[in-house]
């Protein structure tokens, strides 16, 4: 039997369609600053993204000094407004996104992205970044939701677009990523030039790539007629 057309591609987003590190490296360290802390360097901000910024803060606290709830509150609290200010003055999409979004969406895939960054900064920096108008639907953490590697916010992302699983791919560059694919039962292909802090090459994954702008690279889910 041949497996079902893939009709639906979900994307990540810190690490897979944008690089923005060098923002959340100085959100964090202006939330470190006037606790005489950090600052932290870029490599090591890349090592704490992934699970969603309360555990970036966390991991920042952690890595310069320890954290206590109340510190890890007014930290958070600082570095989100931080980052509301300078979301995007350092960030850039990866080479060949845009091309890319634009064949998928004149091919008439649905599209999405479901992400662990909290949803108002991710709408924002969609917006700023000009991502927003390719996308059906953007999935971001919610006090109601948790985070991936949980599938619920995947299952909430292939429920606004109503694609089944075997309908769908998640495109993501972390192991929290392949994980939350693996969970809800989606082919997972993974960007190698992201964020990916655990080495998957043992692992199963639908593609593997390095190059957004691979014209080929999202050629083979449209039919040849
Ligand atoms: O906010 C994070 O830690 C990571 O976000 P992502 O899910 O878009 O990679
Ligand atoms: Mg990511």
């Amino acid at each position: 039997m041949t497996p079902p057309r893939k009709t639906c591609v979900i994307f990540d987003l810190d690490g897979t369609l944008i690089h923005s590190a060098p923002d959340l490296q100085a959100a964090l360290n202006a939330a470190l600053e006037p606790l005489g802390r950090g600052p932290v360097d870029l490599a090591t901000t890349i090592s704490f993204v992934g699970n969603g910024v309360e555990k970036l803060v966390q991991r920042g606290l952690a890595a310069t000094g320890g954290s206590t709830a109340d510190l890890h509150r007014t930290t958070l609290a600082r570095f989100l407004d931080a980052y509301a200010v300078n979301g995007v003055a350092l960030t850039a999409l990866y080479d060949g996104v845009l091309p890319q979004l634009e064949w998928l969406r004149s091919a008439e895939l649905s599209l999405g992205i479901c992400t662990n960054k909290p949803e108002g900064p991710a709408r924002h920096i969609c917006d700023e970044m000009g991502l927003s108008p390719f996308f059906d639907v953007i999935i971001g953490a919610t006090p109601d939701q948790p985070r991936k590697p949980d599938p619920a916010p995947l299952h909430a992302t292939m429920a606004r677009l109503s694609a089944t699983p075997e309908q769908t791919i998640y495109v993501g560059d972390s192991a929290i990523d392949f994980e939350t694919a693996r969970a809800a039962g989606v082919d997972f292909w993974l960007y190698t030039e992201g964020y990916l802090s655990r080495d998957l090459s043992g692992e199963t994954c639908a593609r593997r790539f390095n190059n957004w702008a691979d014209p080929q690279l999202f050629s083979d889910l449209i039919p040849a007629d």
